[in-house]
């Protein structure tokens, strides 16, 4: 029998950690998918398009039969979709954007086997403290962390600082909301600790 019950098609350590967590025996199969918005998409329609992508690109090059998981996480603030920054000013723009103000986090995640998919997405609203000066982004910056980061913070590590609260699923801002993955792996028989 084989040790392995779920292919990650993802290179985020973050998906990697929170499926751990739940006891998921898993191998990672990275998908390089392009992350284009397009015109009048709506940014759960984009998020689920692209978790789809991901884990159809992977499904349909193997031919075990194991189930694939791709993932998308994609910010939103005053209608802009934030995703992750080009450069230092990229990063400012989005961090000043969000200071004293909410935005919502939008994850999707799909799972792909044998012709059969589903997806599910997930919501979080996130308030940020009032300011965020140049300085703190510049030293943020240097960190590393904001560089591989939709709207350009962790809330997991160092960005947590400028989070003042949230409503909703924790996991889904760290990219993987569990509370959706667990029924979709119930349909596709993939067992996770508690199984
Ligand atoms: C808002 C936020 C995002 N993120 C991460 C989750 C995702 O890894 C990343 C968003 O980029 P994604 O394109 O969703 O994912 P990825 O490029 O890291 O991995 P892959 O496409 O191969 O699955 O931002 C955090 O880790 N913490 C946070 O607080």
């Amino acid at each position: 029998m084989s040790q392995v019950d779920l292919i990650l098609a993802s290179q985020s350590p973050r998906r990697r950690e929170l499926l751990e967590q739940i006891g998921v025996r898993f191998a990672v199969d990275v998908a390089d998918v392009p992350e284009v918005h397009q015109v009048d998409e709506s940014p759960s329609d984009y998020v689920q398009r692209l978790a789809l992508a991901k884990a159809k690109k992977i499904s349909e090059r193997r031919s075990d039969g194991i189930a694939v998981l791709g993932a998308d996480t994609i910010g939103v603030c005053n209608g802009l979709i934030l995703e992750k920054p080009t450069d230092l000013d990229d990063a400012k723009r989005m961090l000043k954007l969000m200071a004293g103000n909410c935005h919502q986090v939008i994850s999707a995640v799909a799972v792909v086997c044998s012709g059969r998919q589903a997806v599910g997405v997930s919501e979080t609203s996130v308030r940020f403290k009032e300011t965020i000066d140049d300085c703190l982004i510049e030293k943020y910056w240097q960190t590393g962390e904001p560089q591989d980061k939709s709207g350009s913070y962790a809330i997991q590590g160092l960005g947590a600082v400028f989070v003042e609260s949230i409503q909703g699923s924790y996991s889904n801002v760290v990219g993987l909301p569990i509370e959706v993955v667990t029924p979709i792996l119930a349909q596709f028989d993939v067992p996770i600790w508690s199984a």
